[in-house]
């Protein structure tokens, strides 16, 4: 059986015997390359000296002995690897291989190396002349600027500097000489693959070829063992592909027939723009063939009618695996939210919505949403339902969890007796709630004031701060007390008054001992007995009523033991403080009243004293106010005095007697030598009470 033959043919420097030589490692080929067998002749045309522009002096040619060792070309025995690059032969190349002779010689000694063998050949008419019928023919092909740019490398590395547009301009040159010659010129077979390699890596090259290699020498066993459908692939095929090569726009497949598919990025589908970082070497596509591509051969790919299966097998695996999926809404009306994923429209009603997102809903159009799938029939039209409950159970059972290790963490700071700062959050008639941060505490009406309050909304208002006290922590309960940190109406009232200071109160209550003054609200005093008054004999509690305002003197504060002593009479003096009667004593005294039928009550020395109804006159008294009237001034004889019982007793008859007696002495003294009787005496004494 003949062997494999691969004609590789194409301009200078586009590539063909650095791909060949690799392409033949890799799959065990023999490679010929021709070129080097035209340089060879070339070199030896020229070290022979003869004229090289005479065809007649090339008969040399059909006894020159050409061989390939090691990667090394012996000219009759000559290593002249090297030698055949030099810029001398590479110049003249072009002309010895444009002889006639010389090239019907090399082509049959070229034909006679690739018999039976497996072989890759490259040249410029292996596809044409050399290997007509290869089985495989690639011209191989570069931009000049680009083949310039690989020869100006390849010298660089050899330390050969050359201008690189001159090096374009030589390619050139060559180029021209090589494919208008009458003989066997460079052209692309009619049967054979061109590619351009501007913008391929070697690797790509060689990769693009071994497909094409491998595709050609599969065997007809090996194809149906493989199942391959290689002779009835058509339009509308469904195909998979291994990707070899990605550009931007388009991807090259090698399809399970070892033909090239490619695909355009439109037909991709998804909405991508770039292949790139969407499909890399090596992965496997299913796709449609849409055109089965002659000149050059390839099958046109489309992923576009697979899309919407492949759609419904994503929403089918995110619902068997209750995957959270990305949905875009697309319309939002009375009853749920339309959703859009994977081209198909998904319905979720507002019971299986976030109840924050129910609220928003006309915000929510062209927003993405994140569901889990509860319901998915395939069909004509297709039923998809989705929910949210899943996704907002969760977070809420999260924020839930993290509210509580945050009121845990906190209230574990929290102790009693601590005093913290907080807002009032809620207000209830009887007590009121106090946010801390993540942790609130009771306040009860109770604990706002040290006073009675009747209306709490008239001492907090709701958002108020305030400072309170923990008086009892018990788990996550916390009572408080804002009056704690105020001062009690005790301490309130004791800073306010101090001792000696006068203060007015109402008689709330009446006690054997003492009177009961409340103060101020929650503030009361006793005022006891011995308090009321310096005079021993006031008995108050028989004029003092409930409710009385009795104006008194702080006598004493204790606020620990919450007392406090009054004493009314500090507020005076004691008349009797300074005073002292003596008995018998003449004093001037004031009628201050009468008491009709008793006496009359006097002031004497700015204290009280009595004179009884019979030490009035030396005369019975029928109506006092006959002889006396409030005001009147007189003097008096003490007859009686006890300055602790405040008793002053007086009396105007004693003086009145004294008089008599004492005029009557005067008169038995004066009656020796006048003649004054009694009866005058008291004419007289009479006619002088009368004047009064
Ligand atoms: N994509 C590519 N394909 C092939 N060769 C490339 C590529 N990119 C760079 N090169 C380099 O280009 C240079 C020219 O390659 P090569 O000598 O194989 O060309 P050629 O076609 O055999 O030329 P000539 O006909 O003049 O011998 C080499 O150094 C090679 O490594
Ligand atoms: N089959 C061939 C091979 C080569 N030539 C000529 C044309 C080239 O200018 C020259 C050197 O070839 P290279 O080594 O650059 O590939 O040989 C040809 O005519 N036919």
């Amino acid at each position: 059986m003949p062997g494999f033959k691969v004609a590789i043919d194409g301009p200078a420097g586009s590539g063909k015997s650095t791909i060949s030589k690799k392409i033949a490692e890799k799959l065990n080929l023999t490679h010929i390359d021709t070129g080097a067998m035209y340089r060879a002749i070339t070199y030896l045309a020229l070290e022979k000296g003869i004229n090289l522009d005479d065809e007649s002096e090339y008969e040399f040619v059909s006894k020159v002995k050409i061989e390939y060792k090691n990667e090394k070309i012996y000219a009759n025995g000559i290593d002249v690897t090297t030698k055949i690059r030099d810029d001398k032969v590479t110049k003249n190349v072009s002309k010895v291989s444009s002889f006639p002779y010389v090239r019907r010689t090399l082509v049959s000694i070229q034909q006679e190396a690739a018999k039976n063998i497996d072989v890759i050949m490259d040249g410029r008419d292996i596809g044409t002349v050399v290997l007509p019928n290869a089985d495989l023919k690639i011209f191989l092909t570069a931009h000049v600027k680009e083949r310039a740019k690989r020869r100006l490398k390849d010298k660089e590395v050899n330390n050969v500097t050359q201008d690189i547009e001159q090096l374009a301009k030589e390619l050139q040159e060559r180029d021209l000489k090589d494919s208008t010659r009458k003989e066997s010129p460079l052209v692309v077979a009619t049967d054979a693959i061109v590619i351009d390699t501007t913008n391929f890596t070697i690797e790509d090259t060689i990769e693009r070829i071994t497909n094409e290699i491998l595709k050609r020498r599969i065997t007809m066993e090996e194809l149906q063992m493989k199942d391959v459908k290689f002779q009835t692939l058509k339009v509308r095929d469904k195909v998979e592909g291994t990707v070899f090569k990605v550009e931007d726009n388009v991807i090259y497949l090698t399809l399970e027939n070892f033909e090239e598919g490619r695909m355009f990025v439109e037909f991709y589908g998804k909405n991508i723009t770039s292949f790139k970082d969407v499909v890399k070497e090596g992965d496997k596509v299913t796709a449609i063939i849409t055109k089965m591509n002659d000149e050059p051969s390839y099958i046109l790919l489309s992923r576009l009618p697979l899309l919407k299966d492949e759609s419904f097998k994503v929403i089918e695996d995110a619902y068997k695996d209750n995957k959270t999926i990305e949905t875009k809404i697309t319309k939002v009306d009375e009853k749920g939210l339309h959703l859009k994923y994977e081209g198909f429209d998904i319905f979720l009603p507002y019971g299986l919505l976030d109840r924050e997102l129910v609220e928003s809903k006309d915000t929510l159009k062209g927003q993405t949403l994140e569901v889990h799938l509860i319901e998915v029939k395939n069909g004509k039209r297709p039923r998809l339902i989705a929910s949210r409950k899943q996704i907002f159970e969760a977070r809420r059972q999260q924020e839930l969890e993290e509210r509580q290790n945050a009121r845990k963490e906190e209230i574990d700071q929290i102790n009693t007796g601590d005093v913290l700062k907080g807002t009032i959050e809620r207000i209830e008639p009887h007590a009121a709630t106090v946010r801390f941060n993540h942790v609130a505490g009771l306040l009860r009406i109770s604990q706002i004031q040290h006073r009675r309050i009747e209306d709490i909304n008239e001492v907090i208002k709701l958002g108020d701060e305030i400072e309170v006290k923990v008086i009892k922590k018990e788990g996550m309960r916390l009572d408080l007390s804002h009056k704690a940190l105020l001062p009690t109406p005790f301490e309130a009232f004791s800073e306010e008054h101090k001792k000696g200071s006068a203060v007015k109160g109402a008689v709330v209550q009446k006690l054997p001992f003492g009177l009961i003054i409340e103060l101020e609200e929650g503030v009361r005093g006793l005022l006891h007995q011995s308090e009321y008054s310096w005079n021993p004999n006031d008995n108050f509690a028989n004029f003092v009523k409930i409710g009385d305002v009795v104006e008194s003197a702080v006598l004493l504060v204790d606020v620990k033991k919450k007392k406090i002593s009054l004493s009314r009479k500090a507020l005076f003096d004691n008349p009797w403080k300074n005073v002292s009667f003596k008995r018998g004593e003449n004093v001037e005294v004031k009628v201050i009243e009468i008491i009709t039928d008793k006496g009359m009550n006097v002031e004497a020395k700015g204290v009280v004293g009595f004179i009884p109804v019979s030490e009035l006159s030396t005369e019975r008294v029928n109506k006092i106010e006959d002889l006396f009237a409030v005001g009147d001034t007189m003097q008096a004889r003490v007859i009686d005095v006890n300055p602790k019982e405040w008793y002053l007793k007086l009396s105007v008859k004693q003086i009145a007697e004294d008089s008599l007696r004492s005029e009557y002495e005067q008169y038995l003294t004066h009656d020796e030598e006048a003649t004054t009787t009694i009866g005058d005496l008291f004419e007289n004494l009479l006619t002088e009470k009368d004047k009064k």
